[in-house]
């Protein structure tokens, strides 16, 4: 028998193929352009900056990429705009989990704001309920389909506002119900994640994990804080932790190894205590959190063994999908198999479900996957 060559990650159907997890990706950052235009119509929502599915998607995109978070944000009132009914909250959720199953997502962790889709009446509940009944359907589908995966949901509050609190207790009083833990996202500039310090005392007392957007549009201090006062399980993004890395002179990001790189006290808490780093590239580059692909500190972070993870944010923003993520850091980096599947083990390490179900995934639909894409 002649063994294959095995397959390249360049190779798009095998990386369709490749067992991945996703940690960070925002529901409201993900519909379909034809999606968000039906909503639009159903719904009455009359604001759409685009009249047909492809103009949609360019337009999401491209304003997207304004070299400010701020900005990039703004793009999201119209996908929150057309997701403030039980229906559409349900649909959106189960085509969410399809297409992430498409893409041979196994786990997803997908999170998004209850606090703004409340605009036409409906309270918190109904909204987490809505959102929970689309996942499952979405992975009832997917699983009939041949692609089975399991969704769970995170629920964020919003940085700028004042319902942290009560968020994080929606999140608990879910637990056992598919909400797997809390975040808190938005503008970082003026707003630390200490001012929400309530909520995540709230998420600890309850022994409930969570995660904070940290590091992004901010630097250092916003790390810290989110490790030092709030106590986070993981960071949201966290790339400005490059700034507190000095590598040997000459060092290029692209390197293979980095003997000699000093790291502060923010650095080493963050590697020592092996705190995941979701770090989405596209986004990152779209927002301004790093300047280009090129000169993201993805690989530098890897290479010094920090508990690095891949992840979309927002893959309508970013024209993205899980693939695609993995096939730019392998265009720009140069990995293989063997690194995407230890960047997937971080990532299933670092979930918040049980760890005994994290295993599962580990042992039972990670490890074969990519034997089977090592040996071609
Ligand atoms: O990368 C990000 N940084 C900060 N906030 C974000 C990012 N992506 C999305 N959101 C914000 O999170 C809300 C809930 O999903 C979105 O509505 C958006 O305002
Ligand atoms: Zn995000």
């Amino acid at each position: 028998m002649t063994s294959m060559p095995p397959r390249s990650p360049l190779d798009p159907a095998a990386l369709t193929l490749a067992p991945k997890v996703l940690l960070h990706d925002h529901l409201d950052g993900g519909l379909r352009p034809s999606t968000v235009l039906e909503l639009a119509r159903e719904t009455g929502y009359d604001e759409l900056p685009a009249e047909t599915a492809d103009d949609l998607a360019v337009w999401f995109r491209d304003a997207a990429d304004s070299g400010s978070l701020e900005r990039y944000l703004e793009t999201f009132a119209h996908t929150v705009g057309v997701m403030q009914t039980v229906g559409a909250l349900e649909r959106v959720a189960a085509e969410c989990v399809e297409d992430l199953a498409a893409d041979g997502v196994v786990y997803a962790e997908v999170r998004y704001a209850p606090e703004q889709h409340l605009e036409r009446g409906l309270e918190l509940d109904e909204v987490v309920e809505a959102v929970l009944r689309g996942f499952a359907q979405g992975e009832r589908t997917a699983a009939g389909s041949g692609r089975p995966i399991a969704v769970r949901c995170l629920v964020t509050a919003m940085r700028h506002a004042a319902r942290s609190r009560e968020i994080a207790e929606l999140a608990v009083r879910y637990r056992d119900r598919g909400v797997v833990g809390f975040d808190i996202a938005g503008a970082e500039a003026g707003h630390p994640p200490s001012r929400h310090l309530d909520a995540f005392e709230y998420m600890r007392a309850n022994c409930a994990p969570f995660t904070i957007h940290a590091g992004e549009a901010f630097g250092l201090p916003s790390i810290h804080e989110a490790i030092g006062f709030c106590g986070t399980d993981r960071l949201g993004h966290g790339v400005r932790v490059i700034d507190d890395i000095t590598l040997p002179p000459g060092a290029r990001p692209d390197d293979d190894s980095f003997p000699g790189a000093e790291l502060g006290l923010i650095a080493n808490i963050v590697r020592d205590k092996r705190i995941p780093l979701e770090l989405c590239p596209s986004s990152n580059v779209q927002t301004g959190a790093v300047a280009s692909l090129a000169q993201h500190p993805f690989n530098v972070l890897a290479r010094l063994r920090f508990r690095v993870t891949v992840n979309t944010d927002n893959r309508l923003m970013s024209d993205t999908t899980m693939s695609k993520e993995f096939a730019k850091l392998s265009d720009q980096f140069g990995y293989g198999w063997t690194d995407f599947e230890r960047f997937t083990v971080n990532a299933m390490k670092s979930a918040f479900i049980h760890f005994d179900e994290r295993l599962a995934f580990i042992d039972d639909v990670i490890k074969p996957g990519y034997a089977v894409l090592l040996q071609g």
